[in-house]
């Protein structure tokens, strides 16, 4: 595997001592899980000052009144702070737990009956009786649990976790148990560990094989009763933006829980697969394929592998998602600051290294749903967050989606190799189906992806398909295949059965023209652009978060401001004007700074009232470069601003540069709507001689600074899609109830 590289130029470890320096931005997202510690609105606010930018309730826990609550409040909490937030609800769905005696507490909240302790040796009998009573397990002697059919998946010499629920499962709140004996409704095992049990109890039935998988699975239902009648439930009250996805064991999960979200009117809800089990692993590229993004959910995950692969498999999961553009989420970063007002070194380079990594976020467990320091675990994941933001290699992570662009290109071209044929049938547009093995099929032959018949070199090719559609992604499976070539060379690692590796690939593969969809040419060109100037903001227009995630794909070092225009919607009995929910599900994805715009007419008026509001939160300066993307129809555009002398707006003046927008420019050149550059060069190429822009603001304080190569004689500006009207006669959103969004 191998990793991103980060070059630390002019390393100075004296940097320690100086003070955070620039706005306070954090691309990467904080996403919490709601529970005594933070209900309150007044907590919830603060938490969304600090950066907060989801909220997960968790149907595994809490009844469903305290859920109910904890929305009403984050709705009071939202418009008290003026700051949007995204609301997740996780599923309870295959979850085993131990029975115990609960009654609920003044804030609704279930509190357990004592807490036990067990000791290394000790044998424990986990039952399936129904008839033991729950307080039998007080003396940890007798653990009755929630799943009738326990004793047929146990086998002797299995391990079995016990712990608290949201517990790191290296803490004194976390059994290990062998199995030693099946008999009858138990199974009886011995304690590896001591262990203090308390609260809600979850169980994790550990992979036996060291191969594929050879533990039968339990067979509860993707969504329990309970999680269809509490979806039901929220959804008429709440606009719920994520399903987070329990337990996802294959990409037929994904379809499923989509069928019962369209069936209750939650086809707006996004879905992120919660990677939970290796069994999840080894049927991942379907998984991504068919979800909206990725949660990968360490605690369990980390039950499942052992530890020294976890690096690996986190790495190449969040690699494979950038290489989609889809989001990913981490969780279980800071679990001591459940107790304790500071991470631990270890924690803390944890999270850095996650964002160096290249995840978009972070998902809180116990440390705010249970945790004494909410407010405080947010604050410092964003500071470490921001300050590896600093360090990202950009300029790597855009190259190498330009180099497996490239080889997917390469790829489309040769017959599909033997055994790679879906076992589905080709898939429209090459669609990657179910990675090696499908639930239940061990040992199966690798499934990969339809050969060159199904990769058609059209739009439809587009790598972010989270934007609302759920079509198929047809790049991941060569792309992936692309993934592995790079992270086999070093090790021959690859997650078994991801159907990676073995890609035949060579040197031809550079040869071709890289090939991506026209609207992610036109974004990744904005950040190449952004970059090259120097400029501080990205502003993007979008209706559904599209352009603008694929904006953060290519990880510019720059917020991206995502003007999210509302539009008419019609279920066929009335009109609707929709865009919140848009605009809080880009809040997941990094770098997006979602503003929900006021439907405006047309023209620039939009984009003067986002300068102005980014120079008020100090997004940028005056002389600032903004670098603007934008669809008009069929047309795209990406255009450049500067921010006037004062601070106030777009600089007015409409000097046309004499030169490319990439070419030459002399020092008192103006750069003020070099869109009107980009217009008087249509038609005619622009002049070659490229040096790129002297942007006049001081440098970025980010090490990595302006790495992009030499810029493609104006990719962007000579595109025959370029934009035919900057201020053209598009028709905006008829102004009919939507409120400006706040930051
Ligand atoms: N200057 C502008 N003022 C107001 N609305 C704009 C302006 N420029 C573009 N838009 C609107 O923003 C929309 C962006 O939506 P679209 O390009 O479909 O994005 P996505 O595919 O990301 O949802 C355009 O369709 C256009 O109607
Ligand atoms: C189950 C979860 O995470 P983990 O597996 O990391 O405990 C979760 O956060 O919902």
């Amino acid at each position: 595997m191998k990793a991103k590289t980060h070059f630390f130029k002019d390393l100075d470890l004296t940097s320690i001592l100086i003070p955070e320096e620039g706005s306070a931005f954090t691309g990467t997202k904080v996403v919490c899980t709601v529970g005594p510690s933070c209900q309150e609105v007044d907590v919830m606010c603060e938490m969304l000052h600090n950066g907060l930018a989801g909220c997960r309730v968790d149907l595994t826990w809490g009844p469903l009144e305290f859920h109910r609550k904890s929305l009403q409040q984050l709705q009071l909490a939202m418009r008290k702070s003026r700051r949007l937030c995204c609301t997740m609800v996780d599923t309870l769905g295959r979850e085993l737990m131990i029975r115990r005696q609960v009654k609920i507490g003044e804030d609704g909240w279930p509190i357990h009956e004592e807490s036990f302790a067990v000791t290394a040796g000790q044998k424990v009998t986990i039952t399936t009786r129904a008839d033991v009573d729950a307080s039998g397990s007080a003396s940890g002697a007798v653990l009755p649990i929630t799943y009738s059919k326990f004793t047929e998946m146990a086998v002797k010499g299995d391990t079995v976790y016990i712990g608290r629920y949201l517990v790191c499962g290296a803490d004194s709140a976390s059994l290990y148990l062998e199995v030693v004996d099946v008999q009858g409704d138990d199974v009886i095992c011995i304690a590896k560990n001591d262990a203090v049990l308390d609260g809600l109890l979850t169980v994790f039935h550990a992979e036996r094989s060291t191969e594929g998988l050879a533990n039968v699975q339990n067979d509860l239902p993707l969504l329990s009763e309970y999680d269809k009648e509490c979806l039901q439930i929220l959804a008429q009250e709440f606009e719920i933006d994520f399903l987070s996805l329990s337990y996802t064991r294959e990409a037929e999960d994904v379809r499923e829980a989509r069928r019962f979200l369209d069936s209750i009117g939650m086809s707006n809800t996004k879905i992120l697969a919660k990677l939970e089990s290796r069994q999840s692993l080894l049927n991942f590229q379907g998984i991504l394929n068919e979800a909206d993004g990725i949660i990968i959910s360490r605690g369990n995950l980390g039950l499942d592998c052992v530890p020294e692969k976890m690096a690996l498999v986190q790495k190449t999961l969040v690699q494979a998602c950038n290489l989609v553009g889809k989001p990913v989420l981490l969780t279980r970063v800071v679990d001591t600051m459940i107790n304790t007002p500071r991470p631990t070194r270890a924690e803390a380079t944890d999270v850095a290294n996650a964002v160096l990594d290249g995840v978009d976020g972070i998902l809180l467990g116990a440390e705010t749903l249970r945790g004494k320091y909410p407010v405080e675990t947010i604050t410092t994941i964003c500071s470490i967050a921001r300050a590896a933001e600093k360090v990202f290699d950009h300029h790597y992570h855009y190259e190498h989606l330009m180099e497996v662009a490239i080889d997917v290109g390469d790829m489309a071209g040769p017959a599909p190799e033997a055994g790679s044929e879906s076992e589905e049938g080709p898939t429209p547009s090459g669609a990657v189906v179910e990675g090696a093995h499908g639930a239940g099929k061990r040992g199966g032959h690798h499934r990969t992806t339809s050969g060159a018949s199904g990769l058609r070199r059209d739009d439809s090719w587009n790598s972010v398909t989270s934007a609302g559609a759920h079509h198929q992604l047809p790049s991941l499976g060569m792309a992936a295949k692309t993934m592995a070539r790079f992270s086999q060379v070093a090790s021959g690692t690859s997650l078994a059965g991801m159907g990676y590796g073995h890609a035949a690939t060579s040197g031809a593969a550079y040869n071709r023209s890289p090939y991506i969809s026209k609207l992610e040419s036109i974004a990744s060109s904005a950040v190449r652009a952004a970059d090259r100037v120097g400029a501080s903001l990205i502003v993007v227009y979008t209706h559904t978060g599209k352009t603008a995630q694929l904006v953060a794909k290519y990880r510019p070092p720059m917020p991206i401001l995502t003007l999210v225009v509302p539009h008419l919607v019609s279920d066929q009995l009335k009109w609707r004007l929709e865009g919140r929910s848009s605009a809080r599900q880009c809040l997941i994805s990094r770098s997006l700074l979602p503003v929900l715009a006021a439907p405006s007419p047309s023209g620039d008026q939009l984009l003067q009232e986002a300068v102005v509001m980014a120079s008020r939160v100090g997004l940028v300066k005056p002389h600032d470069h903004v670098v603007c993307v934008q669809r008009i129809h069929d047309d795209f555009c990406v255009k450049i601003i500067s921010v006037d002398e004062l601070g106030a707006g777009i600089k007015q003046d409409d000097t046309v540069l004499q030169h490319s927008v990439f070419g030459q420019t002399s020092p008192d050149v103006n750069y003020s709507n070099t869109s009107s550059a980009a217009s008087a060069h249509r038609g005619n190429p622009p002049p070659q001689h490229a040096s790129g822009y002297d942007s006049p603001r001081a440098p970025r304080s980010n090490p990595i600074g302006n790495k992009f190569g030499p810029m493609p004689p104006a990719a962007v500006l000579t595109s025959s899609s370029f934009s035919a009207s900057q201020t053209g006669s598009f028709v905006a959103a008829t102004p009919t109830g939507a409120a400006p969004g706040a930051l």
